[in-house]
């Protein structure tokens, strides 16, 4: 019955599309049609003169988002005390913006790419907080109305959960923390605010540790939007759909969204097949872990390609780790997972083509389970509670309609959100 309704369907789209178009699919579509922001990838400064990759880049079916690898960080924006140099991370703004694409900017506050006037100049905690707070104001003043979300703190933990030595932590205290979301929020208002770090994927000391920042900064009466989880993973040794998906809800519960920021999956190299189609499966679960939570937000993978890829200048010995080859060719098999993981989604509005291949009676890629994850029932969103420009208040995505209590009314927040005030 099924499979007969969908060969009516297909029948029955071709019949009103009249000549042949593209249907828009890949990896970010897939994102889009399952209610997330986005599906994205870093951008590195060497990838930017390269044609080719430029190209694959901004297939805006493949990529709604991006991040810049290092053009944002403070080594690059603020290598002497206050002499600001925007010109990299403009460079990446300004691909965003030509291709449409979604600006995650990364990241404000970190111990490593740090220029070392920060630690060594003695400052004490009253010099300390201006220079930061100078620095986040500076920064995230420059891309108001660009970035999307900011990653305020980067990596702040150790491995036990505990706070890592860093000259903000060392000097500050904890309270760098919500002094620095602070900062950034007084900048620019609009822009969703992120705690980042890795290996917080999976329940745990340092998830624990990120869940208690998460609440510190709550606490000083700071907003903090959502906590990044770079997922920088090993093939084989990835979480699975269930860890992903506990580990995700207990962030959400907190009352922030998730991102995964930085994925990648890294192997030995050069990568056997049977590692070839693990890795495929860990990035097809990773999908499903975010799938799983309407509140992670959408994934960005760490570079889409080993040509540009951060993993062998660190991991010796190992690579592999992205869905395009050091060639700029597609690897159709992890990509394929990637696709997998979203599952079909529901089709865009896109007008169809006259289908290439006789229609099958089956469709060839059943979804998945948490591909059919039951959408939520007409979500109202309440005062001040912003919504993903294309579910807009009161229109329609893949979780059906979003509309604002009554008393509000649905206004345009900036080029990214919709609010309802
Ligand atoms: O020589 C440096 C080179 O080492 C530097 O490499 C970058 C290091 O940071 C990488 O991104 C981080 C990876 O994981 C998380 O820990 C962080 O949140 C990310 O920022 C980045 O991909 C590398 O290119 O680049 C600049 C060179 O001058």
């Amino acid at each position: 019955m099924i499979a007969h309704s969908f060969t009516l369907l297909l029948a029955a789209t071709s019949a009103l599309a009249g000549p042949l178009q593209r249907r828009a699919d890949g990896l970010n579509t897939r994102a889009k049609n399952n209610g997330k922001l986005y599906f994205g990838t870093a951008v590195d400064s060497s990838g930017q003169s390269d044609s080719n990759y430029m190209n694959i880049l901004s297939n805006s079916d493949d990529f709604g988002q991006i991040t810049p690898a290092n053009a944002m960080k403070w080594d690059t924006v603020e290598r002497s005390r206050n002499s600001f140099n925007f010109g990299p991370g403009d460079a990446v703004a300004n691909i965003a913006a030509r291709n449409g694409q979604f600006l995650r900017c990364h990241a404000l506050v970190w111990h490593s790419q740090l220029p070392s006037w920060v630690g060594s100049s003695g400052f004490n905690n009253a010099t300390l907080i201006q220079v930061m707070k100078n620095h986040i104001t500076q920064t995230v003043t420059h891309w108001k109305g660009k970035c999307g979300h900011w990653d305020v703190v980067n990596e702040a933990l150790n491995e036990d959960g505990s706070y890592r030595s860093s000259p903000f932590y060392n000097v500050i205290g904890e309270a760098f923390l919500p002094i620095a979301f602070a900062a950034a929020a007084a900048a620019d208002p609009d822009v969703k605010l992120y705690y980042n770090d890795y290996n917080i994927e999976t329940p745990g000391a340092k998830a624990s540790g990120a869940q208690r920042i998460v609440r510190l900064i709550k606490s000083y009466g700071v907003k903090i939007d959502g906590v990044g989880q770079q997922a920088h993973l090993i093939v084989g040794q990835s979480p699975s759909v269930a860890t992903w998906t506990s580990n995700i809800n207990a962030f959400t519960s907190l009352g922030v969204d998730v991102a995964i920021t930085e994925l990648d999956i890294r192997t030995k190299t050069p990568a056997s097949s049977s590692a070839v189609a693990q890795q495929a499966i860990d990035y097809a679960n990773s999908v499903k872990g975010c799938l799983s939570n309407t509140r992670c937000v959408g994934i960005t993978i760490w570079d889409f390609t080993d040509k540009y890829s951060w993993i062998p200048s660190v991991f010796p010995g190992e690579g592999s780790a992205l869905p395009w080859d050091s060639n700029l060719q597609k690897k159709q098999q992890v990509y394929n997972g990637i696709l997998s993981g979203w599952g079909s989604g529901t089709p865009t509005a896109t007008p169809t083509a006259t289908p290439t291949a006789t229609p099958t009676e089956t469709p060839t890629s059943s979804p998945t389970s948490s591909s059919t994850t039951t959408p939520t029932a007409t979500p109202t969103s309440s005062p001040g509670e912003t919504v993903p420009k294309w579910q807009q208040c009161g229109g329609t995505g893949y979780e059906g309609p979003t509309q604002c209590v009554s008393g509000t009314t649905c206004t345009m927040l900036n080029q990214w959100y919709y609010q309802c005030l």
